[in-house]
């Protein structure tokens, strides 16, 4: 194992649709040394734009059903609009990036969900992820963005939760770098009371998880992050954190670290 660090931020729709803060976050991400993965959702975004062409939005457990056309709005979001925008800010800051769907370089393969209750339709989900490529951006000073779009190498575009991609690539890098992962979003971490920035939990593990899940303290797009989260621990990541941006800047802010 190499003892590098790396560092790969997730950032979701709150965060980008708030250009002040994301103009904030991305300074501080810019700054942020050593090897570094930007990941970034938009499901806010792809909402607002899927409404003004008539498309109708409809999330189960925190994830998109996705008919070809939500297909093409979320292609066109994350992958054009998103990831565009935050690769061009990123390089007026000096950090040379690249935007990347799964597809480009066949960096992350995933498969049409099956066996689910529900049809997700064009959802993906991870299956690898192509680590030595991405290694070698890295290692030639590029800094990857990546949006929720991957492939399933057979020319079928899919939409993937912005969540799972942080935490495959955390996995299937985990083998080579020293891997810290962390979920930025709007709120200070995961909350006691959602509507008290104060009730940080400041430690969770599986067993809270479970209990807090059943209690619907924790609920929605909640849900998959910390299911992401547990299976990255268990796949060899060292440190997960859910966080506000402020983080990135000032690493001692109130946040939830994630525990087996
Ligand atoms: N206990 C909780 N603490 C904080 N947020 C929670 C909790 N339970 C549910 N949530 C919801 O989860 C949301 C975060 O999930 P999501 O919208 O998928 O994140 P992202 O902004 O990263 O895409 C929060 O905006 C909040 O509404
Ligand atoms: C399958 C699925 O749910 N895909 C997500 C991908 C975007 C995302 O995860 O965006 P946030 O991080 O902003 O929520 C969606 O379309 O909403």
């Amino acid at each position: 194992m190499n003892s590098e660090k790396l560092s790969i931020i997730k950032i979701g729709g709150n965060v980008i649709d708030d250009s002040k803060i994301l103009s904030s976050f991305l300074q501080d991400f810019s700054n942020l040394e050593g090897y570094k993965i930007l990941v970034h959702g938009g499901g806010k975004v792809a909402t607002r734009l899927a409404n003004k062409l008539g498309i109708e939005t409809i999330m189960m457990d925190g994830r998109r059903v996705t008919d070809k056309d939500m297909l093409d709005v979320t292609v066109m979001t994350y992958a054009g609009l998103c990831n565009k925008n935050i690769v061009a800010k990123l390089q007026s800051l000096g950090t040379l990036s690249m935007g990347l769907t799964g597809a480009d370089g066949n960096s992350i393969l995933s498969k049409k969900r099956e066996n689910s209750n529900i049809d997700y339709g064009f959802v993906g989900d991870v299956i690898s992820i192509n680590s030595s490529w991405i290694k070698s951006l890295l290692e030639i000073g590029t800094t990857p963005v990546f949006c929720a779009i991957t492939h399933d190498k057979k020319g079928q575009l899919l939409n993937t939760n912005a969540d799972t991609i942080a935490q495959s690539l955390a996995t299937g890098l985990a083998h080579l770098f020293n891997v810290s992962l962390t979920y930025c979003f709007e709120k200070r971490g995961v909350l006691l009371n959602i509507d008290d920035e104060n009730s940080v939990i400041e430690s969770l593990n599986f067993n809270y998880f479970q209990e807090l899940k059943t209690k619907n303290i924790i609920h929605s797009g909640m849900l998959p992050k910390l299911e992401n989260c547990f299976q990255a621990l268990q796949l060899g990541v060292k440190e997960i954190r859910i966080a506000n941006p402020e983080i990135i800047k000032n690493p001692n802010l109130p946040h939830t670290y994630i525990s087996i």
